[in-house]
């Protein structure tokens, strides 16, 4: 199988990464079990920017091939906050619980489609050969009225998909994935991660794993 890091800390993230990326032939490692304890400045002003950096500064301590997502909430009626500071909204250490209530506050006097709120995923990979790829996913829905639902992670049980009449927090791991934005990015980067991959592995392959 072919091995490659994922440059992320987030735990939710790991295990929708792992469901995701299950028989495409790439085995992903997360940055931490790779023994790589750095912690990425996200100072970039978009996700493709920030993604790039975490990619590009894991591969350059790893010489490995290197993925990395980042991702965010946008919710229209707060122009697109919290955006990029998704996961800086009100303090990194604020319990998600309490973030979830401000957003839900802030929409307090707010109805119907003018709810309406993405979820945002920018994949990129980084080649020890230089080369640099993105792919992006989003899943439209609302933000709900109360927090339901305790799958997922994050901003998960107050991000309702109409289409499924429930929050993303309450569908198991395997109807998240086929609808989120990080399932969708993703999937389009296993095309990219094939077509890359030839010539790369030789040196690099790590028997079945
Ligand atoms: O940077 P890494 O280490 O990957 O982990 P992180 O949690 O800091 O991740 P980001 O910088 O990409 O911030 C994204 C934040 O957006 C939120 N988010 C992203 N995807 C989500 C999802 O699928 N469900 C719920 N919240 C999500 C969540 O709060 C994340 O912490
Ligand atoms: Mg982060």
């Amino acid at each position: 199988m072919k091995r490659i890091i994922f440059a992320t800390k987030n735990q939710g993230k790991i295990r929708e990464i792992n469901e995701i990326m299950k028989g495409s032939g790439f085995y992903v490692v997360p940055m931490e079990e790779a023994g790589i304890d750095l912690d990425v400045e996200e100072d970039g002003s978009t996700f493709e920017e920030n993604a790039i950096k975490k990619a590009v500064e894991i591969m350059e301590a790893s010489n490995s091939i290197v993925l990395a997502d980042d991702s965010g909430l946008e919710v229209d009626h707060l122009d697109k906050a919290p955006g990029v500071y998704s996961a800086r909204f009100a303090g990194v250490d604020t319990p998600y619980a309490v973030k979830n209530q401000m957003i839900m506050d802030k929409l307090a006097d707010v109805h119907g489609e003018d709810r309406s709120a993405r979820f945002v995923c920018v994949v990129a990979a980084a080649f020890p050969d230089g080369r640099v790829a993105t792919t992006r996913g989003t899943i439209e829905g609302r933000i709900a009225y109360e927090s339901k639902g305790d799958h997922g992670f994050g901003y998960d049980p107050i991000f309702y998909v109409p289409s499924h009449g429930c929050t993303t927090a309450e569908m198991p791991l395997e109807l998240k994935n086929r609808l989120s934005h990080r399932g969708k990015a993703l999937e389009a980067m296993k095309q990219i991660l094939m077509e890359y991959a030839e010539g790369i592995f030789e040196d690099d392959d790590f028997g079945d794993q």
